[in-house]
């Protein structure tokens, strides 16, 4: 990473670690330290959201997005991280995270969300499990630049309804589409399937490609482990997650051009 020029880097991360803010931002300026840009970072449970403004990282924390405690944090601080718990997270997430970095080299990514518990919290109504405005336009963002499908136990109609993303996305001379596939209850143990599907139907079984998963129940583990032992990708639990991905320096720019606020 390190010869790499920064305005190639480009950060997606979610963190739903049950603690508070404070005690999560010393990891969160850490891994702001590698990347020039920090896309997003918004989770349910410890809030936290990232980005870069013009060459300066801001670190801006809530309680609740929409809420008023918004506190914006200069990212250079180095805050000692007090909680346990916090600590060992984030400290295999970093483990991984350098990992990650290091594999995704010189590869395409091609990005799988979970819907409940990933992109949307866990409520006791399933009807009312609603994505956050942040992480629908996280996922679009993602969208452009990635291959990026839903992988989800609920009816594809459901998830559209709830996801409500209908555009379809070009990089480069590449269409991208957001594709949201349903697996059927009785399949749902069986995510493991559904990867190896869209990997192959995509003609994402390559070298040159790195998938990665991004859920947070047991029917994930089914495609975390195909992906572990496919040794070709990674799963990644939403309990704390970075990922940071090589992108051409031109997209990141058509994120920096909007007002994301
Ligand atoms: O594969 P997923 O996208 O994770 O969907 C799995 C199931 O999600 C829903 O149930 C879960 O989320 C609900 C809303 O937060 C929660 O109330 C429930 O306890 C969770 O199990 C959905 O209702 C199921 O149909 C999906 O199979």
């Amino acid at each position: 990473m390190a010869n790499r020029a920064k305005d190639e880097m480009y950060a997606v991360g979610w963190c739903h670690a049950d603690i508070d803010n404070t005690t999560c931002k010393s990891c969160v300026t850490d891994a702001l330290r590698k990347v020039q840009v920090f896309f997003f970072m918004v989770r349910t449970k410890c809030l936290l959201y990232a980005e870069l403004v013009k060459g300066k990282n801001i670190i801006e924390g809530s309680n609740d997005l929409g809420g008023e405690n918004k506190r914006i944090i200069e990212g250079s601080g180095d805050s000692g991280c007090e909680n346990d718990t916090c600590k060992t997270q984030c400290t295999s997430t970093l483990v991984s995270f350098d990992e990650i970095t290091s594999n995704a080299q010189g590869k395409k990514i091609a990005l799988f969300l979970d819907y409940d518990g990933t992109l949307s919290p866990i409520v006791n109504n399933p009807e009312m499990a609603f994505m956050s405005p942040e992480m629908r336009e996280t996922v679009r963002d993602a969208a452009k630049i990635f291959p990026t499908a839903i992988v989800t136990g609920r009816s594809r109609r459901k998830v559209f309804e709830f996801v409500k993303l209908v555009e379809r996305y070009y990089a480069g001379c590449h269409r991208l589409d957001i594709m949201v596939l349903e697996v059927r209850p009785e399949d749902v143990a069986d995510k493991g399937k559904v990867i190896k599907y869209l990997i192959g139907t995509l003609g994402l079984n390559d070298s040159n490609v790195l998938p990665i998963y991004i859920g947070d129940d047991e029917t994930d583990e089914y495609a975390f482990r195909v992906l572990r032992e496919q040794k070709n990708g990674y799963g990644i639990d939403t309990i704390f997650v970075l990922v940071i991905i090589n992108v051409p320096s031109k997209l990141v720019s058509l994120d920096q051009g909007r007002n994301r606020k």
